[in-house]
């Protein structure tokens, strides 16, 4: 508990002294916020003369890895943050200190259940190959099976950090409500989703299991592909903190000079990197959403028609058929410059609520986009594209799509890494194909053919047993089918003598009225009798047939 209150007073501290809370205007404040921010007079703003941006960054980065690591996932979302801060935070860098070997060495055993590290593993590195915010990386090799002697490296989950995760979650979470109630733009930023979204991002990554399942279905989909490599997760050694997986040894792709030097094809790479992209969304609809350039290597093998090494699976996104089918036709319509085919793409796919005018939304389109097609088509960014057409939809009520925000944010990366390797990519000539040959292929009788080809399987299976399910179907269908004819019948029974019962009701009604005009026209005596004693019939009639 201790522990909790001196974190929420560093915290507090540190967003006092960065001048955080100067960001929001103190009208907005309630009096006991302003009162309290008065109270804390010895936490002066010390770094006034810095843009709130900066300052932003610098206190997430004082507050440590948990917090550095939403700057960078808030960096992403420049559809809710302005330019000036979401660059500012782009540059937030990990910085954290290694935990020892030895004791990454403990978990490890303990993990695996194993008396000593070598028991599996050959030259355990007790110096680790890598720190980062959430494991830390170890190489050695493996001992014993098919592969012994393989190089891999061996990582493991920081001890502890689970603790201090859910800690600073929950006040994350305090924080992101106070924001929610008080800042004037608190509903569009949603801070509670945000950091809702975040919770989940994260504690994801900490399991390793997750992320080798990842490895495993990636290495598939790109099984023999000259475009991109992913190591072997070797899972009888992997555990929820702990991974195992074979050592890669490839050239950093933020190392442009090395690569130049090794007379790498810059265009051909960076023309892959945009097919990797586009192969994983449209084909695989499961796409690597960590693709920043520490996780992304180049292979040093044929350095004229190279290939991509990836690691990191902790991040990856998913999109579901008509998802992917939407974003394609918003793509090629955009690149059409159809904006009221985009509008309508956006109300088709229920994006954007039904109700809202399509003729304002294309027109909001058309103006924040036509401005991109000023410059060449060479120079126009997808991610942009994606990030500008949002912007406009939520204006139209678009409710934030997780799964898109995750593909805008690695086609960011994408776009940044391809135009660091070759800066005359023209990305729209590289996807351009690959989109349409997607389309094609999902509309139109190849689409039927493969909807055909794909449930070919179930219907094969299931043809033999045919007769056998028609029988049975008839034979358990055939009491109820009588039952119901018999209830058929007695409804159209009910309904005869219901219409029989209005005619008698009608006779008895009519012939009522006509003793009574008689009688008040005083016409003879026998003539109103007998019209009086046959309504008396009929109504006797009526009677008998309603109670039988
Ligand atoms: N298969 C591998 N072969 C060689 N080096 C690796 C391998 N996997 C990881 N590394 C090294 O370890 C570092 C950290 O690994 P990884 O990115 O998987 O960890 P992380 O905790 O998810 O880091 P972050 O999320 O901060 O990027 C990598 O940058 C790389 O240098």
């Amino acid at each position: 508990m201790s522990q909790r209150i001196s974190r929420a007073y560093k915290i507090a501290k540190t967003f006092l002294t960065y001048g955080l809370d100067e960001i929001i205007p103190a009208h907005w404040l309630p009096w006991s916020l302003r009162i309290g921010r008065y109270g804390l007079f010895w936490m002066p703003n010390k770094h006034k003369q810095k843009p709130a941006g900066e300052r932003l960054r610098l206190a997430l980065e004082s507050l440590g890895p948990v917090w550095v690591k939403f700057g960078q996932m808030l960096s992403t979302r420049r559809d809710l943050l302005p330019p000036d801060i979401a660059n500012e935070l782009a540059k937030l860098q990990d910085k954290v200190r290694a935990f020892p070997g030895e004791q990454a060495q403990q978990l490890i055993e303990k993990a695996l259940g194993l008396n000593h590290i070598d028991d599996a593993f050959d030259d355990f590195a007790v110096q680790p190959l890598a720190s980062a915010s959430i494991a830390q990386v170890h190489t050695a090799r493996l001992k014993q099976g098919d592969d012994a002697g393989a190089e891999v490296v061996i990582k493991v989950i920081r001890p502890d950090i689970r603790a201090d995760i859910d800690a600073d979650l929950r006040l994350m979470e305090t924080l992101a409500g106070i924001l929610a109630r008080h800042l004037p733009d608190g509903r569009r930023l949603k801070p509670k989703e945000v950091v809702k979204e975040y919770r989940k991002t994260l504690l994801d990554e900490l399991d390793l299991l997750r992320e080798a399942g990842n490895a495993i279905q990636l290495k598939r989909n790109f099984e023999n592909s000259p475009l991109l490599y992913i190591p072997t997760v070797y899972s009888d050694y992997s555990r929820h903190n702990v991974m195992v997986m074979e050592r890669i040894d490839g050239i950093p792709v933020s190392d442009v000079d090395t690569l130049m030097a090794m007379g790498v094809n810059m265009k051909i790479l960076a023309e892959r990197g945009v097919e990797v992209f586009f192969t994983q969304v449209f084909r695989d609809s499961f796409f690597h959403a960590d693709m920043h350039p520490g996780n992304i290597f180049v292979s040093r093998d044929n350095p004229d028609n190279p290939s991509y090494l990836g690691i990191d699976f902790g991040i990856v996104g998913t999109l579901n058929r008509e998802d992917k089918r939407y974003l394609a036709e918003n793509f090629l319509a955009f690149f059409n410059r159809d904006y009221r085919k985009v509008a309508e793409l956006h109300v088709d796919s229920g994006w954007v609520p039904a109700h809202i005018n399509v003729e304002e939304f294309e027109s909001a389109i058309r103006t924040v986009c036509e401005p991109i097609f000023n410059k060449p088509l060479a120079d126009i960014s997808f991610g942009h594209v994606l990030v500008n057409l949002f912007n406009t939809a939520r204006r139209f009520e678009m409710e934030v799509q997780p799964q898109l925000v995750l593909l805008q944010k690695t086609l960011l990366y994408v776009e940044g890494l391809g135009r660091t390797l070759y800066p005359q990519l023209d990305l729209w000539q590289t996807a351009k194909p690959f989109l349409e040959k997607w389309m094609k292929e999902q509309l139109g009788w190849r689409a039927v053919v493969r909807s055909v080809q794909e449930n070919a399987p179930f219907w094969a299976e299931k043809l033999p047993e045919m007769p056998t399910l028609l029988y049975d179907y008839l034979k358990s269908h055939r009491p109820q089918a009588l039952a119901q004819q018999q209830l058929l019948a007695q409804m159209r029974d009910a309904q005869q003598r219901q219409s029989r019962q209005i005619g008698w009701a009608a006779v008895t009604c009519g012939l009522i009225i006509s003793t009574t005009i008689l009688y008040v026209t005083e016409q003879p005596l026998w003539l109103v009798a007998s019209t009086a004693a046959t309504a008396v019939l009929c109504g006797a009639v009526l009677w008998r047939r309603t109670k039988s």
